[in-house]
């Protein structure tokens, strides 16, 4: 290299552009050191370069040089001249990387500015220092409804919903004041549009030297929030206000949530039932099945609504109206339940008060004519199906309109509620009393012993009306009672029948002189007052000592001697009437008076039996028969024991004879009745056997001596077969039993032989003797110490 040029190198590596010489094919005749390090190539006099090396143009030109490093920039001006005879270029290469990289980012900057306030769901706005709009982005136009042009400068203000425009220029100009962040909540509204709620932000932006450039923010959509919000309060005010009760469980029934209206009806707390399952609530008035069925329906149909039994937290089981619902995911599945319920106590209680008040009358309480008439067929369909009786009694109050007309209304009323009370008093609680209206009462009896049983009972209600009245009004008056009565089956079998019947059956017995009764049918009214007749006549002759004992000799069947005798009690009037055991055992038996007769038979036998023996007769056994209701309803034992006691008579001269029946009614407590009197002992009879449904096996659980063959089979010898060949069996059963036989109502010689021939024990009936006064007996006894019939 010339001296010249060595300068020219010295000069031109000292300036930091880089310069070129190249010649017209592109080929480097010179680089100084800048153009070396900025196209970082070392050897590069001698290679071609990839640059447009003329331009045609003075102007300088921006080029993109590649380089090892990656791409640079320059500015790159040429200019032709001669280099040492040949043509060349000069070239000038002003590194401008640095600015065309913060170019590029800027424009990258802009582009992504541009995208995301395109795509950003907030409107973006940018003012001038003093607030002024500069820009706005098309979602804060979406948002306000007001254009950007619009929007600019000003602009803006008006598209601020009216009521809040004072507040927001407020804050904003304390904003621009203190600099501080913008942040409020307000609303849009341009022309009438549609409101939309918003957050608006924004904050200060400074230049590098803090200076104010302006404000940038941006606006945020909230009206679906806010509307969500407000449905959110609204649900939260009606789940908190509602009178319902509200429990909201998870997919595992565990309560969540239970609102106001739950805590007062249940009385648990939300803590109380936080995490626990309704279980908690179980009144235990529902079988298990019940609540599998319901979350059976739950499951199917996501839904189930029902009256269900619940227990408060102080124990007290009320009625629910409740609905249960599912809530389910956007998945489809289950994560709640909804269980909404009404106490219904109230509307249950007042139900029950309707249904009261649909049925009972309202001045006395009682059942009215229609919950008599349902009770009433209800009383028929189960007489029909236990084969009983009832009997309906209707009931008419004699010269009640006096006291009406005479005291007012209101001591009336005061009476007829008496009345009411006093029937329910009287009557047992099984029965119904119902008033009809006016002074018109009605009685159902059910399980009526016997048809004349309802007279009784009204002879009872007419005493019971006749007894003196003291009014609230301090009046005492008297008043009577007409009663019909109708019985089921007899009468009819339907209800209004029945009624119908004891209706006419009570204008008959007011027709008849009032306060008396009157069945439906002249026959049973007929009967009726004689068997009470009885009743009265019986009572009186108890306490005039009418009764009588009568004794039938029993007799051995082999020898002929005379072992005993049947008591047998005769009621003898003032008159010198006989009358029957047939015609008063029965009412006896009825009316309970059959236990005070039962045990004067016994204790007067005892009594004749101990000065029998005292006076030198033979010891005899003398049998003495007992009631059914004797042996149930009265200390028997007892009784037995102390007439034995009281009398002196010997217990093993004592028989006692029970009916197939009596034992068979309440076979446990007979078996240990029989046995405590066995244990006494007394020998134990069984009396009218065959008439009832005895068998071998049951006979051998009591312990029982004697069994008495029936009249009835004894009577038709030795025409019967029938009755013959039940007799023989009969006999050979109690002879396996180890039992004596005894057979009643032994009228002829063939009787006897054929007795004699079965082996029968012993007998009774008027072959040998009819029951005889205890002075006549005695007479017999002596005169007929032993028959010499089969001797
Ligand atoms: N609970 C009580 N029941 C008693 C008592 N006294 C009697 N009765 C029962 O009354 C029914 C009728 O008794 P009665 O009219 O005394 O008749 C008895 C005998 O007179 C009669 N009899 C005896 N032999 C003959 C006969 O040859 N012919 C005939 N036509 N009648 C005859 O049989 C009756 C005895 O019956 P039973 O007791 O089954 O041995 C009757 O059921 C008595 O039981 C009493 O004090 N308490």
């Amino acid at each position: 290299m010339p001296d010249s040029l060595e300068r020219l190198n010295l000069i031109l590596n000292t300036i930091t552009d880089g310069i070129l010489v190249v010649d017209i094919l592109g080929i480097v005749l010179y680089a100084n050191q800048a153009a070396i390090k900025l196209l970082e190539r070392k050897a590069i006099v001698g290679q071609t370069l990839a640059i447009p090396i003329s331009t045609g143009s003075p102007e300088p030109q921006d080029i993109n040089l590649i380089r090892p490093s990656g791409f640079a920039w320059a500015e790159m001006r040429s200019v032709p001249f001669e280099w040492e005879y040949t043509p060349a270029y000069a070239i000038v290469l002003h590194d401008i990387t640095a600015r065309k990289q913060a170019e590029i980012a800027l424009q990258h900057s802009e582009a992504l500015f541009q995208t995301l306030a395109r795509l950003a769901p907030v409107g973006i706005f940018k003012t001038d220092t003093h607030g002024k709009f500069e820009y706005v982005n098309q979602r804060w136009y979406d948002i306000s409804g007001m254009s950007a042009d619009l929007a600019l400068g000003d602009g803006w203000v008006e598209a601020i919903f009216a009521d809040d425009r004072a507040r927001v220029f407020q804050e904003w100009d304390r904003t621009t004041q203190t600099q501080t962040p913008f942040n409020s909540q307000y609303r849009f509204q341009y022309k009438n549009g549609p409101v939309h709620w918003v957050i608006g932000r924004a904050t200060a932006e400074y230049d590098q030297n803090h200076e104010l450039l302006g404000y940038i923010g941006t606006i945020t959509d909230i009206t679906d929030i806010k509307r969500n919000e407000a449905q959110l309060r609204q649900a939260a005010a009606v789940f908190e206000t509602t009178r319902e009760g509200v429990m909201i469980t998870d997919a595992n029934r565990r309560i969540q949530r239970v609102n106001r209206a739950f805590i007062e009806i249940t009385g648990y707390s939300q803590a109380e039932c936080l995490g626990k399952t309704a279980a908690l609530m179980r009144s235990g008035r529902h079988p298990r099945e019940f609540y599998v069925e319901m979350w059976a329906q739950i499951n199917l149909y996501e839904h189930w609504q029902g009256e269900i039994w619940n227990r408060r937290k102080n124990g007290e089981i009320y009625p629910e109206l409740l609905s249960i619902s599912t809530v389910k995911n956007q998945a489809g599945e289950i994560c709640n339940y909804v269980g909404v319920f009404a106490d219904i106590s109230k509307l249950k209680a007042s139900e029950q008060e309707l249904e009261y008040l649909a049925h009972h009358d309202p001045l006395t309480t009682l059942p009215n004519r229609m919950l008599f008439m349902s009770r009433l067929q209800h009383s028929i369909d189960q007489a029909q199906r236990q084969n009983c009786q009832l009997a309906v009694l209707m009931l008419d109050l004699d010269r009640f309109k006096d006291v009406n007309d005479s005291f007012g209304h209101l001591a009336g009323d005061d009476l007829l509620q008496m009345v009411a009370r006093r029937l329910n008093s009287r009557l047992r609680a099984s029965d119904t009393v119902c008033r009809l209206g006016g002074d018109e009462f009605v009685v159902l009896l059910e399980e009526l012993p016997h048809p004349e049983s309802a007279a009784r009972i009204a002879l009872d209600i007419i005493a019971t009306m006749n007894e003196a009245w003291c009014l609230s009004t301090g009046n005492e008056v008297r008043i009577g009672v007409s009663i019909g009565i109708a019985l089921f089956p007899d009468h009819s079998t339907t209800a209004a029948e029945l009624i119908q019947h004891a209706d006419t059956a009570m204008y008959q017995a007011k027709n008849e002189g009032r306060n008396c009764f009157k069945y439906f049918s002249e026959r049973l009214t007929h009967a009726a007052r004689e068997r009470i007749e009885i009743e009265y006549r019986l009572r009186l002759g108890i306490e005039k000592n009418q009764l009588r004992v009568y004794y039938q000799p029993q007799l051995e069947i082999a020898t002929g001697k005379i072992i005993g005798a049947e008591a047998l009690v005769r009621w003898q009037t003032d008159q010198g009437e006989l009358i029957p055991p047939v015609r008063f055992i029965p009412i006896a038996e009825e009316t309970g008076l059959i236990t005070l007769i039962g045990n004067w038979v016994l204790k007067e036998t005892c009594r004749q039996g101990k000065q029998w023996l005292d006076a030198g007769l033979p010891a005899l056994r003398l049998a003495v028969n007992v009631s059914s209701h004797q042996l149930m309803h009265s200390d028997l034992c007892e009784v037995v024991r102390t007439s034995l006691a009281e009398t002196g008579f010997p217990a093993h001269s004592l028989e006692l004879e029970l009916t197939e029946s009596a034992l068979m009614k309440r076979e446990k407590e007979a078996i240990e009745i029989l046995n405590n009197l066995h244990a006494l002992g007394v020998h134990l009879a069984i009396d009218d056997f065959g008439t009832g449904y005895s068998s071998l096996a049951y006979l051998k659980l009591f312990p029982l001596d004697i069994l008495k063959i029936d009249k009835s089979f004894i009577d038709d010898i030795p025409m019967a077969i029938d009755d013959m060949e039940i007799t023989a069996t009969i006999i050979a059963m109690a002879k396996t039993l180890r039992m004596k036989v005894i057979a009643e109502g032994v009228e002829t010689a063939e009787q006897l032989a054929f007795l004699a021939e079965r082996k029968c024990d012993f007998y009774q009936g008027y072959y040998t003797s009819k029951p005889l006064p205890a002075n006549e007996f005695e007479d017999f006894i002596k005169q007929h110490p032993s028959s010499p019939l089969l001797s």
